[in-house]
């Protein structure tokens, strides 16, 4: 295959991947419309730029480790078609990064949003 180097076939294919992997990753669908939601609430309690900074450097890490597990899934299957162990660890421990990253985003969403969600709510 012939590659090129300049700067806009290599954006180009990195769209390429980051379109694959929304059309072939349920869970990806699922990350970023819940980044969606975060941003349109942290936009409704006016965030400061510290906490926009600590959300969007936490959907830029779940989001980014769901491509890197989708990249991982793709090339375990090229090299291992078959059943091998190494390729379930491979595939179980790129699985286990995104969960403890979402796991993480849960927890950091509530320190985020706990505050001003209940004033919010109290001042209703
Ligand atoms: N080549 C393989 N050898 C051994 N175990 C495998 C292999 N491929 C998949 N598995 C096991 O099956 C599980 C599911 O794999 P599968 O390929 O169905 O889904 P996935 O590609 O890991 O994830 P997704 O459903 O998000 O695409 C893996 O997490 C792994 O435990």
């Amino acid at each position: 295959m012939k590659r090129s180097h300049t700067w806009s076939s290599s954006f180009r294919y990195a769209f390429e991947g980051i379109g694959y992997g929304l059309k072939t990753q349920r869970n990806l669908r699922v990350h970023v419309f819940c980044a969606v939601l975060a941003a349109g609430a942290a936009a409704f309690f006016h965030f400061t730029p510290v906490k926009w900074a600590i959300l969007l450097l936490t959907i830029a890490l779940v989001i980014a480790l769901e491509l890197i597990n989708t990249a991982i899934e793709s090339v375990v299957d090229l090299a291992s078609p078959d059943l091998h162990p190494l390729a379930k660890a491979a595939k179980d421990t790129a699985a286990g990064a995104v969960l403890v990253s979402a796991i993480f985003a849960v927890i950091i969403g509530i320190v985020l949003f706990y505050a001003p969600v209940l004033e919010w709510v109290t001042a209703k």
